[in-house]
């Protein structure tokens, strides 16, 4: 671990940034960001997602599986200034650690392909960064392989966006091949090299012809928010240069565009381009921090985007610095009231962090040893801290796994491994269910549940064995009954004598267990009517079918004792015994629990939702357009709970893997035939 002790403000004194490498699964974030690296010098040369040596997949499980899944930092100079990138991964399973660092980012970068099956996932994207008020570029990556021209892709992605997609830059065709760019702004072109800095050409025939038009077409869509542009361009007034340059970054900056540079992250082309883009036209920190509210003070003040606990102990904390100037060993309080004293600061570079004295307002760096501070919390090194600047929720878990450590010895262990990747990613939830002692981890997809099973391996030490959580049947009656209960022992000494009438019946579903007396004379005297109680509430524990029974009302109406044999447990017994063998007279019904699952998919979708659903024993109770979501629908049932198991897989296949549903209990619905045989026969083999 180096020692750096240097300020990273460049010579002009421009604060740190921050930047998010965003887009759809797999569109190239963390290939660009090793072009970055790369190109501004901080790595020597880049490494590469396939073969696993890239910065972006430091960590074990990206490389496993080649996929984020999990941020990576890292930070770089680009013309004596500094700017740190968080590589944000593209699985909408792991989507809630991109959404705790966006709101510290002063811009994010779209990475995304010509490709119309990944638009509404692009979509999410953007209306996440809409929503957040995050100025964003497009940059379309993988142009080595372009095959169709860039307009055509603009027309394909700008529903995606609710805001004009600007071109900024047109690709110079060499055949099928694009060789280079055209710059519209600058008007200047550009021949890719690879792995070097693209080298000026002169712009001329066809290439400027194009440029003039394409040119036209992005002041346009400028002088909608500029009306001196749009008399210039009314009057055929070449706008000046500056005031071009301005125009992009206003209104990038107020969320009134969105520019598309391109590129190729593999091949570093169009990155120094984009890195000069950020340097222009990005906003600072103090923008940043205007954007979330952070009070005007000396004090250093912060956000933390992510906590990681280390393998061997100790924990790091990410922070962006929205102000101030930070001291290692300083006491830092946070929003969620707790205080204790940074001790470290590492400067976040991609897995090789390097020990800092001190960091200033827009740098983005991990805080060693703040063991109480949590993802998503303000911190201040002043006598109070904001409240929390942003409120980042968790999305609905959707998949859940039933745990058990392989060895007895770890529970302990694994209860607390579990508190902490939840504290890490709130997006799993573990549910202790008290009927089956199993643990159950949620979470966003199958593919999100094996990390963390992964994690509990490689970080933790535990081995755990999983399985299908237990879906919670109940079972009740349909018929009425008289029924005697008699429990009576003769072992010499003290014997044990109890016997009871139980008149048992149905109760409405949904009303669970009511238990009443009518004993008249004494024939059960009353100390022992509280035990009777407790007997038939043993006998609900377990029904005929092998599940909890419910929605049942017993009345003790008679009964006997003995002066001397007679006891609370003896009573116990007998109403067990005369509950147990009353029930399967009772014509015992299987219950399942029904939950109303709101599912939200693109449009053209909906009809593959609908058949899922009736695949599903699901009874759809309606649809209709999401509000405020053109191109979506929400669709409403009642579906099994048993049916929910894995619908979020199928649901992904079917829409992209932009789909997803919120679900909550409903009620208890009866179930017969064939599909309550097999429940039945599974449960038997299962206990
Ligand atoms: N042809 C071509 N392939 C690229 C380019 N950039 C990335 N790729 C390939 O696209 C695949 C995905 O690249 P990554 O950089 O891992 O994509 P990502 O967006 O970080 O992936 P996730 O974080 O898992 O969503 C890899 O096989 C890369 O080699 C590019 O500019 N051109």
């Amino acid at each position: 671990m180096g020692q750096d002790l240097r300020s990273p403000r460049g010579p002009q004194g421009n604060a740190a940034k921050c930047i998010a490498l965003v887009g759809p699964f797999q569109s190239g974030k963390t290939t660009l960001l090793e072009a970055i690296m790369a190109r501004t010098g901080a790595i020597p040369r880049a490494g590469s997602v396939d073969n696993g040596t890239s910065i972006g997949d430091a960590n074990m499980e990206a490389r496993a599986h080649k996929m984020g899944v999990g941020l990576t930092a890292a930070t770089t100079t680009f013309m004596g200034d500094s700017y740190t990138f968080i590589d944000c991964p593209g699985s909408v399973e792991f989507a809630h650690d991109m959404r705790a660092a966006l709101p510290a980012v002063d811009a994010a970068i779209v990475v995304c392909e010509a490709d119309a099956r990944k638009l509404p996932q692009l979509q999410l994207i953007l209306r996440e960064l809409e929503d957040l008020g995050i100025p964003r570029f497009l940059f379309l990556n993988k142009i080595d392989r372009a095959h169709k021209r860039v307009r055509e892709t603009l027309a394909t992605l700008q529903p995606a966006s609710r805001v004009p997609l600007v071109l900024r830059q047109i690709p110079i065709w060499n055949g099928d091949l694009v060789a280079g760019f055209v710059d519209l702004a600058l008007e200047r072109a550009f021949v890719y090299r690879e792995h070097k800095a693209s080298e000026v050409i002169k712009l001329e025939g066809g290439d400027l012809d194009r440029e003039k038009e394409a040119r036209f077409s992005m002041l346009e869509k400028l002088a909608d928010h500029d009306d001196a542009l749009m008399e210039q361009l009314l009057d055929d007034i070449a706008p000046p240069a500056d005031a071009v340059f301005d125009d992009l970054a206003r209104e990038l900056r107020e969320g009134l565009i969105c520019p598309v540079l391109l590129g190729s992250a593999m091949r570093e082309n169009g990155v120094l381009r984009l890195m000069k883009a950020l340097r222009h036209e990005a906003p600072g920190v103090a923008e940043t921090a205007k954007r979330l509210g952070v009070p005007d003070s000396k004090d250093a003040i912060g956000y933390v985007f992510k906590s990681s606990h280390l393998q061997h102990g100790g924990k790091l904390s990410y922070a962006r610095v929205l102000s101030g100037h930070l001291d290692d060993g300083a006491t830092l309080l946070s929003s969620s009231g707790e205080s204790g004293r940074v001790s470290g600061i590492l400067a976040a570079s991609g897995g090789h962090e390097s020990k800092r004295a001190s960091v200033e307002a827009g740098e983005t760096v991990a805080l060693g040893k703040l063991d109480h501070v949590r993802t998503g919390d303000t911190i201040s090194t002043g006598k109070t801290v904001p409240a929390s600047l942003v409120n980042v929720v968790a999305a609905s878990p959707v998949l859940a796994m039933a745990l058990a450590s392989a060895d007895r010895k770890d529970d302990v262990k694994l209860g607390q491994a579990l508190l902490r990747l939840t504290e890490e990613d709130p997006s799993l939830a573990v549910v202790n269910n008290a009927q089956t002692h199993d643990v159950v981890l949620w979470g966003q997809g199958e593919m999100h549940l094996r990390v963390a099973m992964e994690r509990l391996h490689d970080r933790f030490g535990i081995n755990v064995k999983s399985h299908a959580p237990v879906i919670g049947y109940q079972e009740t009656i349909r018929k009425p009954i008289t029924q005697r209960g008699r429990h009576k022992k003769q072992s010499g000494g003290h014997g044990q004598f109890g016997d009871v009438v139980l008149e048992i019946g149905p109760l409405p579903r949904g009303e669970g267990f009511a238990f009443q007396e009518k004993v008249v004379g004494g024939a059960v005297p009353r100390n022992y009517i509280p035990a009777v109680q407790e007997g038939v509430v043993d006998g609900l524990q377990r029904g005929p079918l092998g599940f909890p029974v419910i929605d049942v009302q017993v009345t003790l109406t008679d009964g006997s004792y003995h002066s001397v044999d007679s006891s609370d447990q003896a009573f116990r017994t007998a109403a067990r015994i005369g509950f147990t063998e009353a029930l399967p007279q009772c014509q015992p019904v299987l219950l399942e629990p029904i939950h109303t699952v709101e599912i939200v998919c693109p449009t053209e979708a909906t009809a593959k939702v609908n058949a899922i659903l009736s695949g599903r024993r699901g009874q759809i109770l309606g649809f209709d357009t999401r509000d405020n979501w053109p191109g979506w629908d929400t669709v409403r049932a009642m579906l099994p709970e048993a049916e929910i198991g894995d619908l979020i897989v199928e649901l992904r296949s079917a829409t992209a893997g932009a789909g997803s549903f919120t679900r909550s209990f409903d009620h208890m619905a009866e179930v017969s035939g064939r599909t309550a045989d097999q429940i039945v026969a599974a449960h038997r083999v299962a206990a």
